[in-house]
């Protein structure tokens, strides 16, 4: 006799990386530069953000890691509630991001080798643990010969791989990228998409502002666009 048949279970919810509600944002001297924006990376999506200059692309970013607070709205990060969180509990949603900054934001105290380390020393990483994948990191970046010098011999196009190195060096959940590709050339720059592209099929969830909008079509991600302060999904392809 056959089993009893049992009801399919309801598939697991996606967890969300990302859920904004709501959300507006303005600065002091300009007011509203973003408004009611709804948004949710669910765990393991890859989305560009994509939108002329100035239209907030590098705010909303900023709002995700918590260097600004919303105005209205809600954000929930990793599953928690992360609107308005004290500044003691930050890096600890910040551990779990690697950001890639518009200006980078290296140390120029550090050799380029421990600039890309220092997410794992951070985490209490040895560095007999860390150094091959490091070098590893380094070499594909184009940055292998280059591990004792200090940033600030790099060029525009070195710092800006050498910030990448650093944010996905410890494999972060969520990686966040303000024009990532924007200081190298047209191969580096497709190298650049397929390490976002590796990451994210091992699981991680991905973000990328940038005005590139021929890189996010051939990423195949998803987009989004903010067009004078507002979210909307762009269609998948180019208008004719
Ligand atoms: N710290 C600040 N104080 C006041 N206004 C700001 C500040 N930072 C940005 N803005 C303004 O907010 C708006 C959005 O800026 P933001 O840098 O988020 O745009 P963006 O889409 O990232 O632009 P770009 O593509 O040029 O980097 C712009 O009008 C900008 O001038």
């Amino acid at each position: 006799m056959p089993p009893p048949r049992r009801p399919a279970a309801d598939p697991a919810p996606t967890p969300e990386t990302v859920r904004l509600t709501g959300v507006g944002f303005g600065y002091a001297e300009r007011p509203g530069v973003l408004r009611d924006i709804s948004l949710i990376l669910p765990a393991g999506s890859f989305h560009f953000l994509t939108g002329a200059s100035g239209s907030g692309k590098s705010t909303l970013l900023r709002l995700l890691t918590l260097s600004e607070r919303p105005t209205e709205g809600r954000i929930a990060l990793f599953g928690e509630e992360a609107t308005a969180v004290p500044a003691r509990d930050r890096p600890g949603f910040r551990r779990r991001m690697g950001v890639i900054f518009q200006d980078f934001r290296l140390l120029d105290h550090l050799s380029v080798f421990d600039n890309a380390a220092l997410p794992l020393r951070l985490r209490g990483v040895k560095p007999a643990a860390y150094g091959p994948d490091v070098e590893e990191m380094l070499a594909w970046v184009g940055l292998g010969d280059r591990a004792g010098d200090r940033p600030t011999a790099l060029s525009g196009g070195e710092k800006q791989r050498l910030a990448i190195a650093r944010a996905v060096m410890s494999r972060p959940e969520l990686i966040l990228a303000d024009e990532p590709t924007g200081s190298v050339d047209p191969a580096m720059a497709e190298r650049l998409l397929k390490l976002f592209q590796s990451l994210n099929r091992q699981g991680t969830t991905v973000l990328i502002a940038s005005h590139d909008e021929a890189l996010a079509r051939r990423s195949g991600a998803r987009l989004l666009r903010l067009t004078d302060g507002r979210l909307s999904a762009a269609p998948a392809t180019a208008a004719a």
